[in-house]
């Protein structure tokens, strides 16, 4: 019941596509054999009573043919269309992913990053989208015609059918402990194979430490480790199918076997007649491979269902709020205030109990040791960090405004900027895509960079053809385009010259004098020099 739930939120996506791929295969297999079985017998009352005739077996093959051509036919549109079902489910989860991990909050979505996210962006997404179709259909598929099968059995002989009924429930018995072991091995293969992406991302990003301290067999033999790991796994995987095949099929065999003489003996007995005997026993082995192909789709079903849960874990994650804007600034309110704030990340609360202002037009500075929280602080207030307590702005709780809007008023300039692939024209841009010529030389002579870098140089991936302090500067320049009230700078100058550094005091300056409230964190005697308050944390 939990599974079909979870699965209705994918299901919702095309409804109808879903309900008609879904049963038509099962009902157009069923329609077939029943048009099969209608006509063999007809065949059989003729044959009783000795009145077949040529023109009775061309009808017969006629009618069979027709049902089955009309059959195939149905199937295959049916198949065509839960194929079209699954694939645009998994393009949909893929796009509800990305975009779960673009818009959630930072602090519940960052745990995702790296082979985590590719893992469940590729094998869960597609795994998910098998399990509310391929698997499905094959469960549904011998439910359906298996009943309807026993229900023909039954009405022709009733011991028969309830022999076949008890055979059927003793293979699904037998099969759920193969469906429990199947489960606990996804759930390795996916952590593993997560685990495996994780290392091999971080040690191909970190390639140059990695040689720079000799660090290359050791890493590749942890890479071998999980990869071999991951292998055995696998292995398990492979072998836990053999063992399925030798007991779970091979005893569907030998009941369905053992149908044959059981049919004979009642043939013997005067309880059925010889061509019943032969539709019977074609039944009965079509029923217990129909029951042992739903253990098999219940195991895939539930092993399944661990990847739909691991998608669903970022699908349910709600977007950063997305509540009122700000309200004009009340003049006798600071334009921004801490109130007894926790930071927290998960349990582990980094810093307690901060009461802090700060106005318009003042140069605020943090310092303090390495690792107590100050670039948490401000991580809060664009809400990367989650806090209990309370941070106003122009007077109004966060929480209570939109964060995109309250972003608009603050610009960000991180320890280690993001580049984007493109120009550094480009990546300025994303600061106002609308600033005009003048104001982009303005921003980059503020930043000072214009001596340095031409703007339609190519960053490369990852601002791979920048050094470190023209990535910073570049972004500097980029926060300057944005036309914030707030300025927060998390170490702005510890990659610069003492040339760049001075340019760079001068623009923060100017920014006060236009009425911003400049923050910055930083460990340097000349930056701080220019702070109207310096907060040590
Ligand atoms: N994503 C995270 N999950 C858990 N703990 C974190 C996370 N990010 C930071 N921390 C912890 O929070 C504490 C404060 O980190 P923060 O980066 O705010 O310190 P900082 O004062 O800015 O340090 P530095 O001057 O070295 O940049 C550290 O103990 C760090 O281990």
């Amino acid at each position: 019941m939990k599974a079909i739930k979870k699965m209705i939120r994918i299901i919702k996506q095309h409804p109808i596509l879903w309900i008609v791929g879904i049963l038509g295969y099962p009902v157009t297999t069923l329609v077939a054999r029943l048009i099969y079985a209608y006509g063999f017998e007809l065949y059989v009352e003729k044959l009783e009573d000795k009145s077949i005739t040529i023109k009775h077996i061309a009808l017969l093959l006629g009618f069979v043919f027709v049902g089955l051509l009309i059959a195939n036919l149905l199937e295959y549109i049916t198949a065509f269309l839960i194929k079209q079902f699954r694939l645009s489910a998994r393009t949909n989860i893929q796009q509800e992913i990305y975009n779960k991990l673009q818009n959630g909050p930072i602090s519940k979505t960052s745990i995702y990053d790296n082979g985590e996210a590719l893992t469940r962006y590729n094998t869960d997404s597609d795994l998910a989208a098998a399990m509310v179709t391929d698997d499905v259909v094959l469960s549904i598929y011998p439910i359906i015609v298996g009943l309807g099968y026993i229900a023909s059995i039954i009405l022709v002989n009733i011991y028969i059918g309830i022999m076949v009924l008890i055979i059927g429930i003793l293979i699904i018995f037998f099969n759920k402990y193969f469906v429990k072991y199947h489960k606990k091995l996804n759930r390795m293969h996916l952590d593993g194979e997560a685990d495996f992406m994780n290392l091999y991302q971080n040690t191909v990003r970190g390639k140059m430490s990695i040689r720079l301290i000799n660090a290359e067999k050791k890493i590749s033999s942890k890479l071998q480790d999980k990869a071999e790991h991951l292998k055995s796994v696998e292995d398990k995987m492979g072998r836990m199918e053999s063992y399925k095949i030798i007991t779970l099929d091979l005893f569907s065999y030998i009941c369905s076997t053992l149908m044959i003489p059981v049919a004979c003996l009642f043939s013997a007995w005067g309880y059925i007649s010889i061509p019943e005997v032969i539709l019977i026993t074609q039944l009965c082995k079509d029923i217990v491979i129909h029951i042992s192909g739903f253990g098999w789709a219940v195991s895939n079903f539930k092993s399944h269902e661990i990847s739909l849960d691991r998608v669903l874990d970022i699908m349910d994650i709600e977007d950063e709020n997305n509540g009122i804007k700000p309200s004009l600034h009340n003049e006798n309110e600071p334009l921004l205030k801490y109130e007894n704030v926790r930071l927290l990340y998960g349990e582990k609360c980094v810093l307690d109990n901060i009461s802090l202002e700060f106005s318009k037009g003042e140069i605020v500075m943090f310092s303090g040791q390495s690792g107590c929280g100050k670039s948490s602080l401000i991580k809060a207030l664009l809400g990367f960090v989650d806090y209990n307590g309370r941070i106003l702005y122009k007077g109004v709780n966060i929480k209570d405004f939109s964060i995109q809007e309250l972003r608009k008023e603050v610009a960000y300039v991180p320890e280690r900027a993001d580049m984007f692939e493109g120009t550094v024209l480009d990546n300025i841009l994303y600061g106002d895509f609308d600033a005009t010529r003048e104001q982009i030389v303005d921003a980059l002579s503020k930043a000072a960079i214009h001596k340095e870098l031409d703007i339609d140089y190519e960053v490369g991936t990852e601002g791979m053809n920048l050094s470190g302090g023209q990535k910073q500067r570049v972004a500097i320049a980029r926060s300057l385009l944005k036309e914030a009230s707030v300025i927060v700078l998390d170490e702005p100058t510890a990659a610069l010259d003492s040339v760049s550094e001075k340019i760079i005091l001068e623009t923060l300056k100017e920014l006060k004098n236009q009425g911003k409230c400049v923050i910055a964190i930083t460990h340097r005697e000349s930056t701080l020099a220019i702070a109207d308050r310096i907060i040590n944390i």
